[in-house]
């Protein structure tokens, strides 16, 4: 039996260039791993069958579209294993469709999980190759810490960071589907009048001051260079978020964002004692679900000891 610990992540920025030919969109996504985590226990079994516990369980899909059991399909067949048998087991924490890569991480975890029960010792290249296959998010959920997203996201660079720094999260009723949100992005960019695709949006660049922020350890820097062009995409969508984002920042959070595509809103506060502070406050403002504090950033999918 191997279990495996994997990170949600929130994006600390998040550029995002015009829509490409593919349907993407290039990023400047500067991703950091927080603690808030999903554990994955792999399990010989007969073909690849999956459960699943936690709060949002129900919303979890059981068949062979969750991007777990797609995982375990994809490395068997990259080995060759003809008959791949693994149960799949997961420990849910991260909210569904919250903008935190929840499922992305769940495809990791299985990823290392498998490679563990199955004795393949794959390079991590390869395991990262394989993570982009299965979605943009799916490389960084592996590597966590903080690191820079080019391209589609998938292309990483590690970026140094001094931490710990604390974090509080609002988890919204209901999920957002991150196509929309893109969708959303580039219909509120052709109202503006800026154009939305690739030839007309310049290809946005890691901020300077971030990174500084970042290796530097300093939470009201990082508070004043948090940024996310999906922000106002998610907001059109779902304009209740607004006021999450007030109460969060009305209790003393230092800065608030959306958490990637949302609705899951991100919280930077000064110290553990404010972030448990704001979590509270944000649970007794009644604007969102529930609130977790946590750290970041955490090391991406690793298998537990014992
Ligand atoms: C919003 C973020 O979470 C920020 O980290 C990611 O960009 C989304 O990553 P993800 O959920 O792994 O997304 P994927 O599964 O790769 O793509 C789902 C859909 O999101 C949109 N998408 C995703 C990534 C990207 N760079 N541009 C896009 O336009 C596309 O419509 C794509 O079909
Ligand atoms: N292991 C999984 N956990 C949760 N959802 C999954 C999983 N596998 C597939 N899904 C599907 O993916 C959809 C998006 O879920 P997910 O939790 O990954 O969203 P997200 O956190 O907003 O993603 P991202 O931040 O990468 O854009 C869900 O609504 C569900 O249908």
């Amino acid at each position: 039996m191997i279990t495996v610990r994997v990170p949600a992540k929130v994006n600390v920025q998040l550029g995002v260039g015009g829509l490409r030919a593919d349907g993407f969109h290039d990023l400047a996504n500067v991703f950091f791993a927080v603690a808030l985590a999903d554990e994955v226990t792999a399990t010989p079994g007969e073909g690849v069958t999956l459960s699943c516990t936690g709060p949002d369980a129900a919303s979890v899909p059981l068949d062979a579209t969750n991007l777990a059991a797609r995982a375990a399909r994809l490395l068997a067949a990259h080995h060759g294993l003809a008959d791949p048998g693994v149960h799949l087991h997961i420990a849910k924490a991260i909210p569904v469709a919250g903008g935190m890569a929840g499922g992305s991480a769940d495809g990791a975890a299985a990823l290392v999980a498998c490679d563990a029960l199955w004795g393949l010792d794959t390079p991590l290249e390869t395991l990262l190759e394989l993570a982009a296959e299965l979605g943009s998010d799916v490389p960084f959920a592996l590597l966590g810490g903080v690191a820079l997203g080019r391209g589609r996201g998938e292309i990483l660079e590690p970026l140094p960071v001094a931490g710990p720094f604390h974090w509080v999260f609002a988890v919204a009723d209901g999920g957002l589907s991150t196509p929309a949100v893109f969708r959303e992005c580039d219909r509120l960019r052709e109202e503006a009048g800026t154009g939305s695709s690739d030839r007309e949006v310049p290809t946005p660049d890691a901020d300077p001051a971030l990174l500084a922020a970042l290796a530097d350890g300093d939470p009201v820097a990082l508070a004043a260079a948090l940024a996310n062009d999906l922000q106002a995409a998610a907001l059109s969508l779902r304009p209740a978020l607004a006021d999450t984002l007030r109460a969060g920042t009305g209790a003393g959070a230092l800065a608030a964002l959306v958490s990637g595509s949302g609705p899951t809103c991100a919280f930077l506060t000064k110290d553990a004692e404010s972030a448990a502070a704001v979590a509270e406050a944000l649970i007794a403002s009644g604007t969102c679900r529930t609130a977790h504090a946590t750290h970041g950033p955490v090391p991406g999918a690793a298998v537990l000891a014992g």
